[in-house]
């Protein structure tokens, strides 16, 4: 691995990132450096390109140019698969939760994912330590022989995120895990999220400001497919251009909720 000047703290390195759908450029020389350990939200109003730059960190959408480097690996161009095995776990806006499941067969599964063959061939009865950790810090416990059907929507958020655990990532990419929470499981969100932060990095994108002045500490704004401006919620929730984004928002969905 060649030290350059970022440091080898860096766990991730995005540099001049473009991605073009028909012309369009959803993602337009993006940089984005995150040091081992930290918890990066990333913001930006409907269309900035959040979920585009995970799609491509995850390798599901391929760049028109830039580079994009993890623990000194090169990403861009290789397969979902195998950037899943150098560690890299992202949940989805959609579920992936096996109904007829329990929540300990769901987690057990995921955390298959990265066994070997011969491991899974001669495994025994009983829970593994990372199905044993990923229940313990979702505090699903409790649930744990419950089928995932049963489950609320917190709760299944929940397993989905221990899901992601059980798979040891070093980098998670969590994709608004507190949309449609009530107060008290956004709550329990940010607990759990400070508490996954300990011993990963990861980055959440989030557009609720509420959720993010109580959890958040390193912002990145996205806007138009452009780094807008990045640093504390405090320092980017005064930046009169990243009100000036969210309120053009807000008045869009106020006039949408009128017509
Ligand atoms: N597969 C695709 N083909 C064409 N255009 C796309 C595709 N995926 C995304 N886009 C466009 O790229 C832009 C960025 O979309 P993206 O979903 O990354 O935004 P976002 O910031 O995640 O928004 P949201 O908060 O609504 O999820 C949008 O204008 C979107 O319509």
């Amino acid at each position: 691995m060649s030290g350059d000047d970022t440091g080898a703290e860096a766990l991730l390195e995005i540099r001049d990132l473009s991605v073009v759908f028909d012309g369009f450029r959803a993602l337009d020389g993006v940089n984005l450096t995150l040091a081992r350990g930290e918890l990066r939200f990333l913001i930006g109003p409907n269309g900035a390109g959040k979920t585009t730059l995970i799609d491509v960190i995850t390798g599901l959408t391929r760049p028109a140019g830039g580079s994009v480097r993890f623990g000194g690996k090169d990403l861009v161009g290789r397969k979902e698969h195998e950037i899943v095995r150098l560690g890299v776990g992202r949940t989805f806006q959609t579920s992936v939760v096996f109904e007829e499941l329990t929540v300990v067969e769901n987690l057990d599964l995921a955390a298959s994912f990265r066994r070997p063959l011969w491991a899974l061939a001669g495994r025994r009865r009983g829970v593994s330590e990372a199905v044993r950790a990923a229940l313990a810090t979702t505090g699903l416990e409790e649930l744990a022989e419950r089928p995932a059907r049963v489950l609320s929507h917190g709760q299944r958020q929940w397993l989905e995120i221990g899901m992601l655990i059980a798979q040891r990532p070093s980098l998670l990419l969590l994709d608004e895990p507190v949309a449609g929470m009530s107060q008290d499981e956004r709550a329990r969100t940010g607990e759990l999220l400070t508490e996954i932060a300990e011993d990963h990095t990861v980055i959440v994108v989030e557009h609720d400001m509420d959720f993010l002045r109580r959890y958040a500490s390193q912002v990145t704004v996205l806007h138009e497919g452009r780094v807008l401006t990045e640093g504390s919620v405090d320092d980017v929730s005064a930046d009169p251009r990243v009100q000036e984004v969210y309120l053009g928002r807000a008045r869009e969905e106020a006039t949408d909720a009128v017509g």
